[in-house]
């Protein structure tokens, strides 16, 4: 069986990076894609967990030589998936979350189908406004991008399978877990011959009737 890309986006603020976070030792067969960045990194952020930093040149280069999935410029720095890591675990049947922008998202799902994707909304803008503030980590005018693309962001969220509005942590986790969780009994995701013939296996033609 094929793994399965979950595309998690929302505006920034919202509370992706909890809700995944508080996922990741809950649930098996489960991969974060760790993404490069020409944003500088924040006090307490690690190098290849968090995102890999790396300079602009290097990020032109790594596009111009293909190795991401999807890249895209969010308020003024460039983001981009691994390609490999990505078609890595997909061959290994893993499931796969991606953090990233509603740009990204829409450019993956140009390209997999079989993706599903999840949108964090916060339960008023008001809310977005101070969980940016509390977190501390943005200057003004750093504040004020994200905010006014937030308002772009929300406007797109119909383009997602899934809608968590993340007003309780708690049950946003658990929101977040149960739609993985049910994505991965879909039928075209594990039904094949090969799935039919053993649950079947010892049934005599006659008794199916065939
Ligand atoms: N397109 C794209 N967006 C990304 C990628 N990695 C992160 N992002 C998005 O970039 C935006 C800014 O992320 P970040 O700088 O960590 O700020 P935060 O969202 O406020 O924590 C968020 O919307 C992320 O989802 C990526 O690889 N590709
Ligand atoms: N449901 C919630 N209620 C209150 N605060 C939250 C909630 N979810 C996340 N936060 C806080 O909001 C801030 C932004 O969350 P974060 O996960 O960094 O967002 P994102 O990854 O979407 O930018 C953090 O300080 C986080 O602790």
């Amino acid at each position: 069986m094929k793994g399965t890309l979950f595309v998690v986006s929302g505006p920034s603020g919202v509370g992706k990076t909890s809700i995944i976070s508080a996922l990741m030792n809950k649930l098996e067969n489960i991969v974060f894609s760790v993404s490069c960045t020409t944003r500088p990194p924040r006090p307490g952020e690690v190098d290849g967990v968090d995102y890999f930093f790396v300079s602009r040149d290097k990020f032109i280069e790594m596009r111009e030589k293909g190795e991401f999935l999807e890249w895209a410029e969010v308020h003024g720095n460039l983001y981009g998936t691994p390609k490999k890591f990505v078609l890595e675990n997909i061959e290994k049947g893993n499931r796969i979350i991606l953090d990233i922008d509603v740009q990204g998202a829409l450019q993956v799902k140009r390209n997999f189908d079989d993706a599903v994707f999840i949108f964090v909304a916060p339960p008023s803008y008001e809310v977005l406004k101070e969980r940016l503030l509390k977190r501390g980590t943005e200057n003004s005018q750093s504040m004020l991008k994200r905010l006014e693309n937030a308002k772009w962001e929300m406007s797109k969220i119909v383009e997602f399978d899934y809608l968590i509005v993340n007003s309780d942590l708690e049950k946003s986790i658990l929101a977040m877990k149960s739609i993985i969780t049910a994505e991965s009994y879909r039928t075209r995701r594990i039904l094949d011959e090969a799935l039919i013939k053993r649950l079947f296996k010892g049934v005599s033609e006659s008794e199916t009737g065939n």
